[in-house]
């Protein structure tokens, strides 16, 4: 596991701080990183896959195993970030899609239900601070939290349909989660990127923050906002309120890792997915 994880002793018995302190890798091997603030019991998660924090099959594990630290050790809030300064996660990576081994698609599928599943669930009020661009999957982690502040002049947004792929059901509960039906239903079908002045105009995101540091601190301010409540009662109305979504997932998970892996090796995917990548890295050059 690549993450590496400090965590402030207030917050954690010191059998707990045992559990949470693992080795810590190179910091060129880190994928994700936490850190706890000793005083606030908030845990910042920062994705660190450069360039663009491509959820392949590594990040995402590091990331599940993150969440699952953050969760047991009880803290009392996690934000969601990205260490790049202009992308927050550019979604999965195609090149787990394409041409792909099938064991390790199979296993690519699975850990991004788990991560969606551990993230979606959480009984730690959870936040994004979206530092930069969030398309797709990207899109899907942020909006599986309960509260978003992004950074002015980025994109976000569910675009599946424009690269010729349908977003599975839970990508598209998540979203209903947060936003009206019909605003959803057309943004999904048209697979409409927002910017970030359009995202909060439709409840996308909750706030726009000048900085990553500014949007910390509003995702904090929202968990501040719990202090006066109970955080089993609290846990129990979130889990309550999302609790079809997620049941709906468990209940086919299996089916749902094998409509991926049949859609994924349909030829007109797999040509789609080739000059998707082709048109991505002609881009850059
Ligand atoms: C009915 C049954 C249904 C069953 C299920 C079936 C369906 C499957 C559903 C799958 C759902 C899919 C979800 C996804 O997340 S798909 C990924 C979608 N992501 C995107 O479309 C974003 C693509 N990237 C961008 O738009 C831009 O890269 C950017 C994020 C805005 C960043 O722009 P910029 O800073 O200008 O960076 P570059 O474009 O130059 O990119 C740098 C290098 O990174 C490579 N790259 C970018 N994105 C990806 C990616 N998603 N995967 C892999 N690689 C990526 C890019 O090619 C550059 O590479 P290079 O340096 O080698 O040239």
């Amino acid at each position: 596991m690549q993450s590496a994880l400090i965590v402030g002793k207030k917050i954690c018995s010191s059998l707990l701080l045992r559990n949470w302190v693992r080795p810590l890798s190179a910091a060129s091997d880190k994928l994700t990183n936490v850190e706890v603030n000793d005083k606030t019991g908030f845990a910042k998660l920062t994705m660190n896959r450069p360039p663009v924090n491509g959820l392949n099959l590594d990040l995402l594990r590091d990331l599940h195993q993150s969440i699952q630290d953050i969760e047991k050790n009880k803290c009392r809030g996690l934000i969601l970030t990205s260490a790049s300064n202009t992308i927050f996660s550019a979604g999965l990576d195609i090149m787990e899609m394409y041409k792909p081994d099938q064991e390790r698609l199979k296993q690519f599928w699975t850990a991004l239900q788990d991560v969606w599943l551990a993230l979606y669930g959480s009984a730690v009020p959870t936040a994004a601070a979206i530092n930069g661009h969030s398309p797709a999957g990207g899109c899907l982690l942020a909006a599986s939290c309960e509260y978003r502040v992004m950074l002015p002049k980025y994109t976000i947004g569910l675009n599946e349909t424009q690269l010729g792929i349908v977003a599975p059901k839970w990508f598209m509960s998540t979203f209903r989660n947060v936003l009206p039906r019909r605003i959803a239903e057309q943004a999904l079908t048209q697979g409409k990127m927002f910017t970030s002045d359009e995202a909060l105009k439709i409840g996308l995101v909750d706030e726009l923050a000048a900085t990553k540091e500014e949007a910390l601190l509003k995702c904090e301010k929202f968990f501040a906002s719990f202090a006066k409540t109970d955080p089993i009662a609290r846990y129990l109305t979130k889990k309550q309120l999302r609790h079809n979504d997620i049941k709906e997932l468990l209940d086919e998970k299996v089916q749902d890792v094998e409509n991926f892996v049949l859609f994924v090796n349909q030829p007109s995917v797999q040509k789609g997915l080739g000059l998707y990548l082709e048109s991505l890295k002609k881009k850059a050059k």
